[in-house]
């Protein structure tokens, strides 16, 4: 086993299930267990990243915040699965996205996560490496969907390391050609999750995300007291692939 320090997550080791769903902020992984597990329990206090465990339509789920940004999400995932035997990491984040078919509101599914921030570059060097979503997991998303009316838009997704970047801080050639690429959404652990985990044969993850603001649409972007718990609909299609993979993933 590999040794971590310091550590992320800090708990028994059949405490944590083999599908973890992965918010940013700590406060929703507490909406999630509160409101849509039985019996959950907090296992990991450390860093104040709150991590549950639960039970979802008779399937053990764990909801583990992560923090913002790709070392933190990176780190997280290790942990989980080197740690603890996590199989099935789960992103459920919230995002930007400067797409004019997108809204706030909108729930994301990321095919690709094209990436702004360095890991990938100490990782890779020049090799163009581009972390992509588990195929599995997505059309178990995709059908999930479906199969509850809800509306998921699958497409590629950007990654960087600055929430909010100042046009007179940064070249504009760095803001402005992406936008025409139409990137679906734009948050701040997707590559760092997708990564972390294409290191592993037996790991799967996703990246899901929920359009929180919009650099065309501003006036539609979510009150920040919402955002822990605004975004049902992805909630409930992770939950659902969690209990689907429990299931034997039929
Ligand atoms: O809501 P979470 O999951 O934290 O995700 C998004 O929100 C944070 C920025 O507000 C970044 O972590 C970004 O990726
Ligand atoms: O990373 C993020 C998350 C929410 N909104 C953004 O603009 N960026």
């Amino acid at each position: 086993m590999v040794e971590f320090l310091p550590d992320m997550i800090c708990t028994e080791p059949d405490m944590i299930a083999e599908t973890v769903l992965l918010p940013g902020d700590p406060l929703r992984a507490k909406y999630i267990a509160e409101h849509f597990l039985e019996r959950p329990v907090l296992y990991n206090t450390v860093r104040g990243l709150y991590g549950y465990t639960g039970w979802y339509r008779g399937s053990k789920v764990s909801v583990q915040s992560t923090g913002m940004g790709t070392t933190c999400i990176m780190e997280c995932a290790y942990q989980l699965i080197e740690k603890y035997g996590c199989k099935n990491l789960i992103r459920i984040g919230t995002s930007g996205s400067d797409n004019p078919d997108i809204h706030v509101g909108d729930t994301i599914c990321s095919l690709a996560s094209s990436n702004l921030s360095n890991i990938t570059v100490e990782e890779f060097g020049t090799y163009d490496y581009i972390p992509t979503g588990d195929f599995k997991l997505i059309k178990m998303a995709s059908e999930t969907a479906k199969e509850n009316h809800l509306r998921l838009l699958v497409g590629p997704t950007k990654c960087g390391d600055m929430l909010y970047p100042e046009t007179d801080s940064v070249p504009s050639f760095f803001l402005n050609p992406l936008s025409a690429y139409r990137f679906v959404g734009d948050e701040m652990e997707g590559a760092g999750l997708l990564v972390a985990a294409s290191h592993y044969e037996d790991v799967r993850a996703m990246v899901m995300i929920t359009c929180s603001d919009h650099q065309i649409y501003g006036d539609e972007d979510t009150p920040l007291a919402l955002r822990e718990s605004k975004y049902t609909n992805m909630m409930k299609i992770a939950l659902e692939v969690a209990h689907k993979l429990d299931e034997g993933g039929k």
